[in-house]
C-alpha cells in the first residue's frame, strides 16, 4: 500500500462531512490489503507511530530534505524505517537516526513530508477517527462492528485487532477477551444538563445515582500480589499510587479488575482542591489519595463486562470496603435523586453520573447508559500559543491561545484568550511545558505545538467576529491542565456552539 493513498484518504475523510461517506473512503482504502499493512494504517489513522518510542521530536524535523517529486513510499517501508530508527541506542545512534530519517523524508513527497511530521510530532492525533475505523474494519471483514469494538475494548486499542477484524472471522474477535493485567479501554459518559433529564436519557425507571469524584481516573488489575494501575488513556502509573496498590491488595480475592477515581480528601473527607490530586498524581508528595472504585470488570476467573451493571455493583459491594467506594443512590425518583445531587454538592464533590442499572460496561461515550451531570460548565480545549507575561509575571509565559478543532476541516480555530485562573504553581508548569513544545517565539507570542489540553470555565459563549470560529468564550479562566487528554479528545467547535445563548 502506498503511503500516498494513506495521506489522501485521511485528507478526503477531514473534508467529508457525512459519517458514512467517511468510513466508506477508509473501507476503500483498507479493502484487499495486506493485514500488517492495515495494522499500520489504523494505527497511523489514529495519528500514532506503531513505535511507542522513536528517539525523534519536532527538533530533529525541523530541517527537512527537498520531497521527491513522485509518491513511491510504501507504508510498510515506512513502518519498517520508524522500527530500525526505535531500535537504535548507544553511540553513533544520534547521527544513525538522523540519517535514517533524512533518507525516509527525502523519499516523500512534500504532502507526505508534511503528513508523516505530524504523525511523528503526534499533532494529527486523531482520537475520534478510531470509532470510524472500527466501523470500515467492520464492513471490509464483513463482521459486525460490535464485535471490533468489543475486541478492541478488550485489546486496550483498535490497532491490536485490526488483523484479526479482517480475516472475517467472528471467532477471531472473539479471541479478545477480558485478560487480568492487561488494560481495557474505558467507559465513557455522555451529558445532560439536568437530572431528571440525565436520568430520562439513561432509560428512565431504576437508575444508579453516582457521586462524581473529581480527581483522576484509573483502571486497577490484580492477579495474586501483583497490581497494576492505569490511567484513562491506559499508561502505567502504579509506581505512583502506593496508596491505591494496599487497597487492591487487601481485598479478599486473588483476582480483579476495578474501575475508579483517586483523589485528595480532607479530613472531614471533602475533596482536597484538585491541583493537590494532580500534583500527586504526577510525583510523589506528602499527599494521601484516596481510590474510590464505581465499577468492576473481573473477580476471581468471572468476567463481569457483560452482566448488567446491577450486577457488577452488587459484586462490588461485597468485595470492596465501603470507604473505597463511590457513594451511589439507587432510585426511579427525580425529586430524590435531586436533593442526593445537591447533597453532593454540598460535600465539595463535581456532580453526578446517572447510570442504566440494565446495561453491560461498554469502552466509549456511546450510548447514554452513563450521564454526567455538573452544574459548573468546562471545555477541554487546546492551547494554541502563549503570551510572554508582563510585571509580576514577566518570568512566565502567562496568556494563552485557546482552541477547538472544526470537526469538518480537521483545523484547529482560536476561541479566545485567557490568563486568569493560573496559580503560581499552574505559571511554572506551563512556562515550562511550553518552552518543550514550542516551534516559534517571536519574542511576545510563543506558538506551540498544539497538543496540550486545558480545562476551561467560562460565564458563556457568544458570537464574534473576531475569531474565525465566529464565537468567542466569556470570563474564560484555567481550572486546570489535562495530561489525560489527547488534544483528539478535547471539546470540538460543534461543542463550544452548543454552549451559545
Ligand atoms: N462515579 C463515577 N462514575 C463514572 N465516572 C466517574 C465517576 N466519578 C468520577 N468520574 C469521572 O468522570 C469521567 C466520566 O466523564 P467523561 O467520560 O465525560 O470523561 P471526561 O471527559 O474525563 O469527563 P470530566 O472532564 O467531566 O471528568 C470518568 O472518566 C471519570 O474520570
Amino acid at each position: 500500500m502506498l503511503l500516498a493513498d494513506v495521506v489522501a484518504t485521511s485528507r478526503a475523510v477531514a473534508a467529508t462531512r457525512s459519517r458514512l461517506a467517511k468510513v466508506e473512503l477508509l473501507a476503500q482504502l483498507l479493502r484487499g490489503q495486506d493485514p500488517e499493512d492495515v495494522t499500520t494504517v489504523t494505527s497511523y489513522l489514529a495519528g500514532s507511530l506503531r513505535q511507542r518510542r522513536t528517539g525523534l521530536g519536532w527538533r530533529s524535523l525541523q530541517h527537512l530534505p527537498s520531497p521527491a517529486d513522485e509518491a513511491s513510499l510504501t507504508v510498510s517501508e515506512v513502518h519498517h524505517t520508524f522500527e530500525q530508527i526505535a531500535a537504535l541506542s548507544g553511540t553513533g545512534s544520534q547521527r544513525a537516526r538522523a540519517d535514517a530519517t533524512a533518507e525516509l523524508f527525502g523519499r516523500a513527497t512534500s504532502d507526505e513530508q508534511q503528513w508523516l511530521k505530524g504523525l511523528v510530532t503526534g499533532e494529527v492525533r486523531q482520537g475520534a477517527l478510531d470509532s470510524l475505523v472500527q466501523e470500515a474494519l467492520a464492513v471490509v471483514g464483513g463482521v459486525p462492528v460490535a464485535a471490533v469494538r468489543r475486541a478492541a475494548m478488550m485489546a486496550g486499542s483498535t490497532v491490536d485487532v485490526a488483523a484479526a477484524a479482517l480475516t472475517g472471522d467472528p471467532d477471531a474477535l472473539a479471541e479478545f477477551v477480558l485478560q487480568v493485567g492487561r488494560p481495557v479501554l474505558p467507559m465513557l459518559a455522555s451529558s445532560a444538563s439536568t437530572v431528571a433529564e440525565a436520568m430520562a436519557k439513561a432509560g428512565g425507571g431504576t437508575v444508579a445515582i453516582d457521586t462524581k469524584l473529581d480527581g483522576v481516573r484509573i483502571q486497577v488489575h490484580r492477579s495474586g500480589d501483583d497490581v497494576l494501575v492505569v490511567t484513562r488513556s491506559l499508561d502505567d502509573v502504579t509506581a505512583r499510587h502506593p496508596e491505591v496498590v494496599a487497597v487492591a491488595r487487601a481485598l479478599p480475592c486473588h483476582d480483579v479488575v476495578l474501575d475508579g477515581e483517586v483523589l485528595a480528601l480532607g479530613p472531614d473527607g471533602r475533596p482536597r482542591p484538585f491541583q493537590e490530586t494532580a500534583s500527586r498524581a504526577a510525583s510523589s508528595t506528602g499527599v494521601h489519595l484516596t481510590p474510590s472504585f464505581f465499577d468492576v470488570l473481573h473477580v476471581d476467573g468471572r468476567d463481569l463486562v457483560d452482566e448488567p451493571t446491577h450486577v457488577r455493583l452488587e459484586m462490588l459491594e461485597a468485595l470492596v470496603p465501603a470507604d473505597n467506594l463511590v457513594p451511589r443512590l439507587i432510585t426511579s425518583e427525580p425529586v430524590e435523586a435531586e436533593s442526593f445531587a445537591t447533597q453532593v454538592l454540598e460535600r465539595g464533590h463535581e456532580g453526578v453520573v446517572v447510570k442504566s442499572l440494565a446495561a453491560p460496561y461498554a469502552a466509549g461515550r456511546r450510548g447514554a447508559t452513563w450521564v454526567k451531570v455538573k452544574p459548573v460548565h468546562t471545555l477541554d480545549l487546546v492551547v494554541l500559543a502563549v503570551e510572554r507575561g508582563s510585571g509580576r509575571r514577566s518570568e512566565w509565559l502567562s496568556n494563552i491561545h485557546l482552541g477547538a478543532r472544526d470537526a469538518d476541516s480537521g483545523e484547529l480555530v482560536m476561541l479566545g484568550k485567557t490568563f486568569k485562573g493560573m496559580t503560581d504553581e499552574i505559571l511554572r508548569w506551563q512556562t515550562e511545558r511550553f518552552r518543550e513544545l514550542q516551534t516559534s517565539d517571536d519574542g511576545h507570542v510563543v506558538t506551540v505545538r498544539p497538543e496540550q489540553v486545558v480545562e476551561i470555565a467560562f460565564d458563556g459563549v457568544q458570537r464574534s467576529t473576531r475569531y474565525p470560529g465566529g464565537v468567542a468564550l466569556r470570563f474564560a479562566r484555567v481550572v486546570r491542565y489535562r495530561d489525560d487528554k489527547t488534544a483528539a479528545e478535547a471539546d470540538t467547535l460543534a461543542d463550544v456552539r452548543t454552549h451559545l445563548a
